[in-house]
């Protein structure tokens, strides 16, 4: 066998300098913030309002309840966070934004239930000493679900956002979204096939403000999910033995949906929620016969149908 001779490296040191990295040059600026100049606060007439600025693409640990099992979880949070600012503010203070949310969250995942959020958006604005804040938060939410037949449980997942708009003047706009996701099988295909009908994974999209009767014991995402799931062909589940899987298949076929069908019969669900004023339902169904999608899409305003 062949013997292991050792390389002899330079130093880590000396690797860097020969990779290019050069000695500090002279630094003649204030190192100390009160020295510093502040850009960001200079006014003068900087020509338009800008209507958000701060930052988005955070990622942060987030602290999630639900009426659905688990029913607390530490997901991963996006959050987009903002404000406005003035003709003659040169600009906004950036790192207060992520100042805050270690603030709030103290190093632990931060809670993002909406009195929580409502709270951080009136501070953020205090401290960002502007009229107004805006928050998005994304995040999976996670949530068991049993085989119908076998009771057997596995997790799940939809995509939920909530968006928290304080205006110092208006008062609160609270927006929530959740995209879950549904079997549908084509009426179409049942009604012209001898045997079988096509079916597949659809995607319902559902964007909710939310009235003034809101209040935490409602859990939105569990409302929202329901509403997709309880109209859809078929749930979706993790775990599937033979007796459920036949529940399953025969649940579709008994339940044939066009991508109409569901975005009208979630509308009905979501227009009878109390705690809904405005909605936008979309089903996206990932056709199994074509390349493409087949879509639909309601939004309905009850304040304009009153
Ligand atoms: N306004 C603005 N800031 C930026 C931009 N790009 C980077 N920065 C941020 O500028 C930040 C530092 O500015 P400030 O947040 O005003 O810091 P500061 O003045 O020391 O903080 P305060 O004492 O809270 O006012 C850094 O966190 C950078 O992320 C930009 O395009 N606009």
């Amino acid at each position: 066998m062949k013997e292991f001779s050792a390389k002899q490296l330079p130093t880590k040191e000396e690797r860097h300098k020969l990779f290019g990295s050069v000695e500090p040059g002279e630094k003649i600026k204030p190192t100390e913030k009160e020295k510093m100049p502040d850009l960001q606060n200079t006014h003068k007439d900087f020509l338009f309002d800008i209507n958000q600025v701060g930052i988005s693409n955070v990622k942060h640990p987030v602290q999630v309840s639900s009426k659905m099992k688990p029913e607390t979880q530490t997901t991963v949070g996006t959050f987009k966070m903002t404000s406005s600012i003035k003709q003659n503010h040169k600009g906004t203070n950036m790192s207060r934004f992520t100042e805050m949310i270690q603030l709030y969250s103290k190093g632990n995942p931060f809670d993002i239930s909406i009195a929580s959020l409502k709270a951080f958006t009136k501070d953020m604005a205090e401290r960002l000493e502007q009229d107004d804040n805006q928050l998005t938060v994304s995040f999976p939410w996670f949530f068991e679900r049993s085989g119908p037949a076998s009771d057997m449980p596995g997790m799940n997942h939809a995509d939920a956002e909530i968006t928290i708009l304080y205006d110092k003047h208006a008062g609160y706009q609270i927006t929530v979204s959740l995209k879950g996701t549904i079997t549908t099988l084509c009426p179409c295909s049942k009604e012209i096939s001898e045997y079988s009908a096509h079916n597949q994974r659809g995607n319902v999209t559902m964007t909710v403000d939310l009235s003034s009767e809101y209040n935490e014991e409602v859990d939105w995402k569990y409302a929202l999910l329901e509403a997709a799931e309880s109209n859809a062909s078929a749930r979706i589940h993790p775990v599937l033995k033979r007796p459920d899987e036949k529940m399953v298949t025969e649940q579709a076929y008994e339940n044939p949906r066009f991508v109409e069908d569901m975005v009208r019969l979630v509308a009905a669900d979501l227009y009878e929620m109390p705690f809904v004023n405005k909605f936008t339902v979309t089903c996206e169904n990932e056709e199994s016969i074509h390349l493409h999608d087949a879509i639909a899409s309601i939004t309905y305003d009850k304040a304009l149908h009153a």
